[in-house]
């Protein structure tokens, strides 16, 4: 082969190369990609959920009467409490949800966690969760505390069998074995916590949610709680974390996403956007919240 045909060999390789590159791209690059989305415990596309608010409200039963028979109770505004929100979350990351109050961060736990059902939008969640939201809010008031541990673990998704096998523990930790069998309406709002909390943590999930829930009970179920939930939140478990305690939220967390009119602000290393969102409250004026500008992640 002469010097001129093995340049032209050369380039043809080359070219064919090239086109092979573009057709599909690098190996590396794509176990890069695989790799990235075996990592992903929770991912939002586009997220939105709003809300039917009545123009205004009805104290009255006799306003009430009135305006179901003229048909004007119906009148509602749509508001959008989640709005096209987009982020990933990886195995294992601990991330804050900070926000004011009303930004919409309870939405997007309930929407992350099923309790609501996005309007548009894709949630993907790989893995099973724990959600720690309103403890105690599915339990019937007129069960006992006991019929209830059954009730409210169905709800969570655990069977019959796996909760007989838990009662003991869930009743041992919950410490109400005196009250277990009295109607759970005649418990006080840290009774329910204690029995919610007790019931919600008896697997070690694979995403740990937990909406304002590290202070639940009195002093010593606060003490016990926080360290079963430290232990649930090390390893490789996925923690999602709304608190007004940014003091909280940067000794957990390692991620913060920032949320405002149910759009997300900031995302990023937790103290970075700590300290933008401490700073913004510092200058909290109603007119620059509103200046705020949304961001795609
Ligand atoms: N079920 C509902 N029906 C109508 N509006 C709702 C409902 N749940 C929440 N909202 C409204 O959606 C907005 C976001 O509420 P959300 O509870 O998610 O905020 P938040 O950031 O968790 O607030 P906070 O820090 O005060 O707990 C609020 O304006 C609230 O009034």
């Amino acid at each position: 082969m002469n010097n001129k045909q093995e340049n032209e060999e050369n380039i043809i390789a080359k070219i064919i190369n090239l086109f092979r590159n573009i057709i599909s791209p690098k190996k590396e690059e794509k176990l890069l990609e695989n790799k990235e989305e075996n990592n992903i415990a929770i991912e939002l596309k586009n997220v939105s959920l709003s809300f039917k608010i009545g123009n205004d409200k009805i104290d009255n039963l006799k306003e009430y009467v009135i305006r179901t028979l003229n048909r004007t109770k119906e009148k509602k505004t749509i508001f959008k409490a989640t709005n096209d929100v987009s982020f990933k979350i990886y195995k294992g990351e601990k991330v804050g949800i900070i926000g004011f109050n009303g930004a919409g961060k309870s939405t997007l736990l309930k929407i992350i966690s099923g309790v609501y059902t996005p309007d548009e939008g894709e949630l993907i969640v790989n893995g099973n969760i724990a959600p720690l939201l309103s403890l105690g809010a599915g339990f019937d008031k007129n069960y006992s505390g006991r019929e209830n541990v059954f009730l409210n673990g169905a709800i969570l998704g655990y069977d019959e069998e796996f909760l007989r096998s838990k009662y003991d523990e869930i009743l041992e930790f919950s410490e109400l074995s005196e009250f277990i069998n009295l109607p759970v309406k005649n418990y006080s709002s840290g009774m329910l916590s204690k029995l919610g909390f007790s019931i919600a943590t008896i697997v070690n999930p694979d995403i740990l949610i937990l909406d304002e829930v590290l202070g639940v009970g009195d002093i010593n179920f606060r003490k016990k709680s926080k360290e079963k939930l430290h232990s649930l939140m090390e390893s490789n478990t996925t923690v999602l974390l709304v608190s007004h305690s940014i003091k909280e939220i940067r000794t957990i967390c390692d991620k913060a996403i920032w949320i405002d009119k149910g759009k997300v602000i900031d995302m990023g290393e937790v103290n970075s956007i700590c300290d933008k969102y401490e700073e913004a409250a510092k200058n909290a004026s109603k007119e620059k919240t509103k200046k705020l500008k949304p961001q795609r992640f």
